[in-house]
């Protein structure tokens, strides 16, 4: 069995300060509520409220499922938490867990577009927990209780399911448990072990644990082949204390006390307990080929180097993202509610669970098409010790797993709404999830696992030194800050940055050995250009864009990131003196726009001003190829004010003309024009053009010009309420981006990333 690999790690290690800075700024948190519809006129405030809104009042009074019609009801979850166990810190109160519950809800979001909100409530009572809920069914479709303790948390879910007719899911006890039960699915295959004579010993007896060995013994375990542990040791059938009725159910007829004891020759392990509660003498202790699942967030029982430390034949799980194998309910919640929600499901019973683990278990095993390798930190991984669970950002998860639950809950008759047509459900789940999240995982993961040497050009600003930071944290590579090194040290100190780490470099021009050098290779590219040897000089020594570019020029780094305190075009002029346009190709800047759940490379953003056919044709295979690079096939839309000839116009023709160009280039990507934006982008518009060569609507609009792509990107941002990333220069024949002016540190850390993964694509 191969070794745990510590390569295969790509350490997200974040600092406390980045942690808390990220829940502070803008809007503090990590939620916001958007209107669906218009509240722009009269009118609309006359359908919104009163008095048009009394009619859905009526219709729902008398027929309550058109609540699921008029209202948000359908596509709404609960996190509901009183804090008592938050993750693995244990009982922090009501107030502390709102950070995670949050995080939950957002996760809902960006994984399965299921709208979510938090809801804390203060009391460790059961009663008056039970009672703040239980009235709450009619504004949601779901409830999923988060982190409350045992035993607590098993009389709650019991009485909520009882009152209420909406699913209620007590994630750390069910969503744990089809995680880890797909895990182990897997694992025992890969161990050729049969599961009735496996013997599995649990470290924790709370919510995850207790949920995990009812359902492990449900798959067909042996209850005598289970031994579960706590804070005392084992649950075994003479104990006494410490016990709840939970725990007895699962006490053990065994002489070993201790977890120790149990660990001696068990085959599998799991942790659902806290940090470091697994020693290496445990784990030497075990049978071959063990099966670790140490699941304790955010620090497991034990890590994946300790292991490989003692041996080599474990298979080794934890619940963190920064390791191979992570068995975490994230990869279950959204999606089990998404298919429950889709066929309003009355609740969430055990077919869901075991058709979810079931679906889980097989992704792992089916090989990995291209698209989704993507995903995959840019290595197609093969099912096998190291791979026995789909990752979080896997987009094959948001149609396998709702499509089994689905299924499941009409199969076993929970489902109010059934659907009629499995496939065409698949397909819109598929649609539902925005793709520019395993984009940047995946350009992340891969520059982790070719960290770049990157030079951060504007040194003495702070955002740029937080941003280096971030960038070594993140195990990116390494971090050049240039400028006057006393000068970083105050305002690092100032602004309580710590710069004394390894990966972070502090260059200072003045005093390089490498002006001379870099002085030579700039004056042999300028001296017909009419500069002087010394406006050469000049230049290295004092201007930062310069000094920088030419040590990526020069091999001295890999990229580079600038713009923060210069104008694009002045920074883009002072590269271009150092570095030259990859032979072959064009220069062009491609914004990347991410709204509702879409993303858009707009080309050009930033170069050709008025560009001719040729090179409109020429912006189109570069934003095609960037799209590409991206993960993206990309669907090129030749953008202009008219479609198809109508109306007619010199501006118009020049698109037509580089659409003639392409054809002649025989390109390699869909591609069609000219077209209106509407036409481009919404598939109802483009449907009255049957002749459309674009397969659906597009993912690359070409803009007629300069103006037109910077202005509408702007727009986007600022009212459209997108995210716009870029422009990301394309087409040099070095790596460097520039960000503009006044970034902030997550843009410019993004900009590095991405030029870090230029510089090795
Ligand atoms: N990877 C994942 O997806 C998930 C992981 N978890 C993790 O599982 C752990 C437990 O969570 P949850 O079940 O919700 O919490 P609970 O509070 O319900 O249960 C905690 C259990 O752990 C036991 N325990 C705590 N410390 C130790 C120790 N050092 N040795 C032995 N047992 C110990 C407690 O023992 P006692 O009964 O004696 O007090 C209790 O039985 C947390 O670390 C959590 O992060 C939880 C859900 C999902
Ligand atoms: C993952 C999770 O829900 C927990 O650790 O509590
Ligand atoms: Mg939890």
């Amino acid at each position: 069995m191969p070794r745990t690999d510590k390569s295969d790690r790509s350490i997200s290690q974040v600092t406390d300060q980045e942690a808390l800075d990220f829940h502070a700024r803008g809007r503090p948190g990590k939620l916001e509520i958007n209107p669906t519809k218009p509240m722009a006129t009269q009118r609309d405030l006359s359908l919104a409220y009163s008095p048009g809104v009394a009619v859905p009042v009526k219709a729902i009074s008398e027929d309550p499922s058109r609540a699921f019609d008029y209202t948000a009801k359908g596509n709404l979850v609960a996190v509901i938490s009183n804090g008592t166990a938050i993750l693995g810190m244990g009982n922090l109160g009501a107030l502390a867990s709102k950070p995670v519950m949050e995080g939950k809800s957002v996760l809902f979001k960006r994984f399965a577009d299921v709208d979510s909100i938090d809801l804390e409530v203060d009391t460790e009572n059961v009663d008056e927990f039970v009672n703040s809920v239980r009235f709450l069914g009619p504004s949601f479709g779901g409830i999923n209780l988060e982190d409350i303790k045992a035993p607590d948390c098993f009389i709650i879910e019991q009485r909520l399911r009882e009152l209420m007719d909406i699913p209620v899911f007590h994630d750390d006890q069910h969503g744990t448990a089809i995680i880890a039960v797909a895990g182990l699915i897997n694992a025992l295959h890969l161990t050729d072990r049969d599961l009735k004579t496996t013997k599995l010993v649990c470290n924790g007896a709370g919510a995850a644990a207790i949920a995990c060995v009812e359902l492990v013994k449900a798959m067909g375990f042996s209850p005598e082949n289970i031994i579960l542990c706590d804070t005392k040791g084992v649950i075994h059938k003479d104990r006494t204390e410490g016990m709840n009725q939970w725990k007895s159910g699962h006490a053990a007829q065994t002489k070993a006390r201790s977890l120790a004891d149990a660990m001696e020759g068990a085959d599998v392990f799991f942790g659902l307990s806290a940090k470091g509660a697994l020693t290496p003498e445990m784990v030497a202790s075990m049978a071959k080929n063990p099966i670790i699942f140490a699941m304790a967030n955010p620090d497991p029982e034990i890590t994946p180097e300790e292991v490989a430390s003692i041996r080599n034949d474990a298979i080794m799980a934890t619940g963190r993202s920064d390791y191979p194998n992570q068995v975490n309910n994230v990869l279950g919640f959204p999606y089990i509610f998404r298919g429950a929600l889709d066929v309003r499901a009355s609740t969430i019973n055990d077919a869901m669970k075991i058709a979810a683990a079931n679906a889980l278990a097989e992704l792992a095993r089916e090989d990995v098409p291209d698209d989704v390798a993507a995903a995959y930190q840019g290595v197609r991984p093969r099912f096998g010790p190291q791979y026995i669970i789909p990752v979080p950002f896997d987009p094959r998860l948001i149609s396998a797993i709702p499509v089994a639950v689905a299924k499941a809950a009409m199969e076993s008759g929970v489902a109010q709404k059934p659907i009629l047509n499995m496939e065409a459900y698949a397909q819109e789940l598929s649609a539902r999830r925005d793709p520019i999240a395993s984009t940047l995982q995946r350009l992340y993961e891969r520059v982790r696992r070719h960290p770049k040497r990157v030079v951060f050009a504007e040194g003495e600003e702070e955002q740029v030194m937080r941003a280096a930071v971030s960038y070594v944290n993140q195990k990116l590579g390494t971090a050049c800050l240039l400028g006057r090194e006393e000068q970083m040290r105050e305002t690092a100190k100032l602004a309580g940055i710590d710069l004394d780490r390894t990966g972070i470099e502090l260059v200072n021009a003045r005093v390089s050995r490498r002006v001379e050098a870099y002085t030579d290779y700039l004056y042999a590219r300028l001296q017909r250009k009419g500069y002087l040897h010394r406006d050469c000089q000049r230049l290295i020594n004092t201007d930062r864009n310069h000094f920088g570019a030419c040590m990526v020029a020069l091999g001295d780094a890999d990229a580079m990131v600038t713009g923060t305190t210069r104008n694009y075009s002045t920074a883009l002029e002072d590269i271009r003196r150092c570095v030259d346009v990859k032979p072959g190709h064009r220069m062009i800047g491609v914004s990347l726009a991410l709204c509702r759940g879409r993303t858009v490379f707009v080309a050009d953003t930033a170069v050709i001003d008025m560009p001719n056919s040729e090179e409109l044709a020429d912006i189109a295979e570069e934003a095609a190829g960037m799209a590409r690079r991206l993960g993206y096939e990309p669907r090129v839309a030749m953008l202009a004010y008219s479609t198809f000839g109508h109306p007619t116009g010199e501006r118009s023709e020049r698109v037509r003309d580089a659409v003639r160009i392409l054809d002649k280039r025989r390109v390699d990507f869909e591609y069609d024009g000219e077209m209106a934006a509407d036409v481009a982008l919404n598939s109802k518009v483009l449907e009255q053009y049957p002749f459309c060569r674009l397969s659906g609507t597009a993912n690359v609009l070409v803009m007629p010009a300069f103006h037109s792509a910077s202005i509408s990107t702007k727009m986007l941002q600022e009212l459209g309420g997108s995210t716009v990333i870029g422009p990301l220069l394309v087409g040099l024949d070095k790596s460097i981006q520039i960000v503009s002016m006044g970034a902030k540190d997550s843009d410019i850390v993004n900009m590095a990333a991405i030029a870090a993964y230029n510089a090795s694509s």
